[in-house]
């Protein structure tokens, strides 16, 4: 069958002071219908790259990116937006997704108003006026439909978490772009926010490029792996031989730091 996503020989440089740095170096991976690939790596090695040139948000300097075999970084205009609504996102920070200014549901309800074509079919209930769908949406993360007139600033971070989940699946995207979902939560809220990740890749049908610093964390989550450092992918793997013997040795340094 035909991987959800292929990425081809990307490349991206940035200039830091006089030198050229690679965030990306030969990246080639694909992710199938419903996997979840867990990218992990130490402080610029260049995960969040990765995933910014396949949200489109970053132009890498050659390589591509086909979604379905559509090659996304040849898109412009309408095209480019109509294949936005496929590849979410959910970033470290909450509050940078949610506007201080607007009640929880309309913040939740900004990605289907702005592609007002879209129904998802797991939003099949009976209400399917705005706030309904944003109630809808409110169950599926897992908070009491109260919230729904709340501000931000009346949410705890993990909440907070919640809400910028329910928007990144309103759309019912094929892939969502997971960047350090947890890294600005308290350990034992990080645990319930990639319990609920989990299971809504398992309802929802949805594949995952998880991203993240704790190898814990993405070995958890993920199908597969792949090890980033000074942005190259030195080593890819099935999550559950993360500890083999045949990986990497820079593999078994973050597994033995982790530990
Ligand atoms: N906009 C930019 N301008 C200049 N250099 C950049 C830019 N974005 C990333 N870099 C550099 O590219 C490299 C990869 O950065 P990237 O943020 O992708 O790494 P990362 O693994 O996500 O790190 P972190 O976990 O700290 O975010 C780093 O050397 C970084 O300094």
């Amino acid at each position: 069958m035909q991987p959800l996503l292929r990425v081809e020989r990307l490349y991206k440089t940035f200039r830091k002071s006089k030198e050229q740095v690679y965030a990306l170096k030969e990246i080639s991976l694909q992710i199938a219908r419903g996997e979840c690939l867990g990218v992990v790596g130490e402080s610029g090695s260049g995960k969040s790259t990765l995933g910014k040139v396949i949200l489109a948000l970053e132009r890498p300097d050659s390589g591509e990116v086909w979604l379905d075999d559509v090659p996304l970084l040849q898109l412009k205009g309408a095209a480019l937006r109509e294949q936005r609504q496929h590849v979410q996102v959910v970033f470290q920070d909450p509050n940078a997704s949610l506007n201080s200014k607007m009640p929880i549901w309309r913040s939740i309800m900004e990605p289907l108003d702005n592609f007002p074509d879209v129904m998802p079919p797991f939003l099949s209930g009976k209400r399917t006026d705005r706030i309904g769908l944003a109630a809808q949406l409110l169950e599926l993360v897992g908070l009491p439909l109260d919230h729904l007139a709340r501000y931000p600033h009346e949410l705890s971070g993990g909440q907070r978490q919640r809400v910028a989940i329910a928007r990144g699946i309103s759309l019912n995207p094929k892939l969502l772009v997971c960047d350090e979902p947890t890294s600005s939560l308290d350990v034992s809220v990080q645990a319930q926010i990639l319990q609920l990740l989990k299971s809504l890749k398992q309802t929802l049908g949805m594949s995952y490029l998880f991203i993240s610093h704790d190898i814990a964390s993405v070995q958890y989550m993920s199908d597969r792996m792949i090890v980033m450092k000074d942005g190259e992918m030195i080593d890819e793997f099935a999550s559950s031989e993360l500890t083999h013997q045949d990986r990497h040795i820079y593999t078994k340094l973050l597994v033995e730091a982790a530990s």
